[in-house]
């Protein structure tokens, strides 16, 4: 006994030994990096180049710092013992001396047999330790010995006492990093190819989300040239779960990626309105596309009255026919909208001008001419140039103006769907409900579903970006004017006294522009992260789009997605049988066949790590008996402890809510509950409706995709009812737990 202790703490020492050597590197690290931080910051920036270029050194060595930092908790955590004598040891980042690898990043394929390596098929590897450790100092070690011979006793899962240490902690509200524990079914999807679009489907709590995270830190190691540039968006459902999941890229030191609600992906646009679930579904469709075009074409109108417009105290008469004639030319161009709009203002332009023309070159002589020479072939005077003039004096006419925005008005994607919510009686094909769902007064802000037809009414009415270049022409001139003369001046007052090779050294205004407009454009590429810059662009094209609890997503959400994807470069992760959104997919297929029709790939996760045996077994009969067969994943582990069912009155569960908060003991704690019954149990129960505190009320939206220490799903007939996918949110519900179950059910 004496002597395996003494084994042990061999062990430990030279664990000890090592990780205190390597932290030893990092702060080496950190202290060169801080160095360099300050030399560059220190740097004059005479010109625009300089400055942008220290601009972007100091922002590259200023992100080196903060990824140094942030694998500063459990930096290195395994080690892989080769039938070779090799030893590896596993970590957050790789770090070498002139020498040797003493740390291997985690995602490097030589760190792949930690995650991977069974008794039966160990790659090589004899032995896997799991190095716990706090802080600096290591704690304890957990080894596996994968020898063949001993395939049948070994654990089913990798690293298990790690595992359960990681399941059964506190929660706190963040997810954490699961790099140290990784299991294989995981680890195939973390390392599965950039190319095509790939599908996890898994039940709750089997890890898809920090599965996706890890994916995403994963591609970005492995493809880091490819990705950098064009960077990864992870789309997860509301601002809570993003807050949620936060910290785990950063604390696996990758910070290029955008996290956003389907909300937030609009640029200028942050959609929060809540609106009615059936609203949101209806504005899901894919009919909405169609809906949208006549929306845009009901906004091309011709009037049924001649319109008269007075100009300089000429009244012009614009009729209908020559409006209809006008759209015909219009809408033939082939032209998107907005950019159409000036063909049909140049037919109508001509119209007017015509009418012009007509009385103000109006010859009264010209059919009966002095003479052969002075003939006329027309009653007109008026020559082409000043027709032109006539057209460029309406064209500035207010007036005119107001007619051509009220026949076809340039639009910006908010007008055309202000407009379609304030009389959707104004476009065809929706019945006199779905009028009503739609209907909406302007202002409020928008709500996510709104966001999917922001984009497509982008896509129909086309951007003007001609107003964009102009200025930018406009900029661009000015500043060669100014160039010039500044070497004018120079050159003319020093031109005499200048040596031949001086001379030759001043640049030439090309020159000088050039290196001004590409220091601008570098700056801007430079400073921020592509993550920053594809925020505010919304035909930004990722180089990887995540999509977690893609199950709620709705037809529209997904073609807005494939635009900021056209090289079908995704992970698309969820669980159909949590979906609670209406009108939410029978299949996969059905999502993606219009997209890349079957050429996707699936895989799917098995195991719950998050919920115990015990809940998963109640959640299955408590479905079941429901009439709503669904077969759970399969627990990792056994708590000990059964749910609990109480009813009656809302001071009785008060009371229940109250004794498991005295029983948290750090935990957090939720309360899931009813829509309709959130503000009553607000003011009756001893929880917040603030999601970042320990004891929150929510109801099953809110919780999509989080856990909590204990859950207490109150009136599960109510969630049931509430929607035709109650039992679907009856079963999130039921699978937030880590520990503890209750179930209330009001007397
Ligand atoms: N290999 C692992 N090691 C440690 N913890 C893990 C592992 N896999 C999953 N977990 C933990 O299990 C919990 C559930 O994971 P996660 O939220 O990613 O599941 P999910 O499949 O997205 O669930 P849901 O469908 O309910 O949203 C999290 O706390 C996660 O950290």
């Amino acid at each position: 006994m004496s002597s395996l202790s003494s084994v042990q703490s061999e062990n430990l020492a030279e664990e000890q030994h090592h990780l205190t050597d390597l932290y030893r590197h990092l702060d080496d690290l950190r202290f060169r990096t801080e160095q360099r931080l300050a030399e560059a910051r220190r740097e004059g920036g005479g010109t625009p180049q300089a400055r942008s270029h220290r601009d972007a050194v100091t922002a590259g060595y200023a992100e080196r710092l903060a990824q140094l930092s942030a694998v500063e908790q459990g930096l290195c955590f395994g080690r892989l013992d080769r039938h070779d004598d090799e030893r590896l040891h596993i970590g957050r980042i790789g770090l070498t001396d002139s020498e040797r690898q003493l740390l291997v990043d985690w995602r490097a394929p030589a760190a792949r047999p930690f995650y991977v390596a069974t008794a039966v098929t160990p790659y090589g590897v004899s032995r896997r330790r799991h190095i716990r450790t706090r802080e600096r100092l290591v704690v304890g070690l957990d080894d596996e010995i994968l020898d063949p011979a001993a395939a049948g006793e070994s654990a089913p899962v990798t690293g298990e006492a790690a595992l359960l240490a990681a399941l059964t902690a506190n929660r706190t509200g963040r997810m954490r990093d699961i790099v140290e524990t990784i299991q294989a079914e995981q680890d195939r999807v973390i390392r599965s190819g950039l190319g095509g679009v790939l599908v996890v489907q898994g039940g709750p709590g089997t890890g898809k989300t920090a599965v996706a995270l890890h994916r995403a830190a994963y591609l970005l190691y492995t493809y880091r040239e490819q990705l950098s540039a064009r960077g990864v968006l992870i789309v997860g459902p509301n601002a809570t779960f993003l807050r949620y999941i936060s910290h785990v890229l950063p604390s696996l030191a990758e910070t290029g990626v955008l996290l956003a609600t389907l909300g937030d992906l609009f640029p200028g646009v942050t959609a929060r309105r809540p609106e009615p679930p059936a609203a949101a579904e209806l504005k899901g469709r894919a009919t909405m596309v169609e809906l949208l075009a006549e929306a845009v074409r009901g906004r091309q109108r011709v009037p049924d009255e001649p319109v008269e417009i007075v100009v300089d105290r000429h009244v012009l008469t614009l009729d209908p026919a020559a409006v209809e004639a006008a759209r015909q030319r219009a809408r033939g161009s082939g032209r998107l909208h907005n950019l159409a709009r000036p063909v049909f203002a140049e037919a109508v332009l001509d119209t007017l001008a015509a009418q012009i023309a007509e009385r103000i070159g109006y010859d009264p002589f010209w059919a009966d001419p002095l003479g052969e020479d002075d003939a006329l072939t027309s009653s007109n005077v008026l020559e082409e140039g000043d027709l032109a003039d006539i057209r460029a004096d309406l064209a500035a006419e207010p007036a005119v103006r107001a007619v051509l925005d009220e026949l076809w008005p340039v639009l910006t994607p908010e007008d055309l769907l202000t407009g379609l919510y304030a009389d959707p009686a104004a476009v065809p094909g929706l019945s006199p409900a779905e009028r009503e769902l739609l209907r909406r007064e302007p202002g409020g802000g928008w709500s996510p579903a709104d966001v999917p037809l922001l984009d497509e009414a982008a896509e129909l009415l086309g951007e003007d970006d001609a107003a964009a270049r102009d200025r930018a022409v406009r900029r661009w001139r000015q500043r060669l004017a100014y160039a010039q003369g500044v070497l004018d001046i120079t050159a003319g007052s020093k031109s005499y006294e200048l040596e031949d090779d001086f001379e030759a050294a001043i640049p030439n205004v090309a020159d000088v522009m050039e290196a001004d407009m590409l220091a601008e454009r570098y700056a801007d590429r430079e400073r921020r992260s592509a993550a920053e810059r594809a925020a505010e662009d919304r035909k930004w094209a990722y180089g990887h789009v995540i999509v977690d609890e893609a199950q709620e997503l709705s037809p529209m959400a997904w073609r807005l997605l494939m635009r900021r994807c056209p090289s079908r470069s995704m992970t698309v992760v969820g669980d159909l049988a949590q979906a609670g959104a209406l009108g939410t997919p029978a299949d996969w297929a059905e999502v993606l066949s219009p997209y890349v029709a079957d050429r996707w790939r699936l895989a799917e996760l098995t195991v719950s790590y998050r919920t115990p045996a015990e809940i998963l077994a109640y959640t299955r009969r408590v479905l079941a008996a429901a009439g709503v067969p669904i077969e759970p994943p399969q627990p990792v582990r056994h708590s000990g402890v059964e749910p609990w069912e109480e009813s009656g009155g809302p001071s009785h569960l008060a009371g229940l809510v109250a004794r498991e908060i005295a029983e948290l003991d750090g935990g957090r704690l939720a309360v899931i509950a009813p829509a309709a019954a959130r503000s009553a149990l607000a003011a009756a129960l001893p929880v917040s409706t603030d999601p970042e505190e320990n004891a929150v009320l929510l109801t099953v939206t809110e919780a999509k995709g989080l856990e909590f220490d204990v859950v207490v799903v109150v009136d599960p007939a109510g969630i049931r009812a509430e929607s035709p996918r109650g039992a679907n949110d009856l079963y999130v519900a039921l699978t937030r737990p880590t520990r503890r179950l209750g179930v209330f059910k009001p007397a």
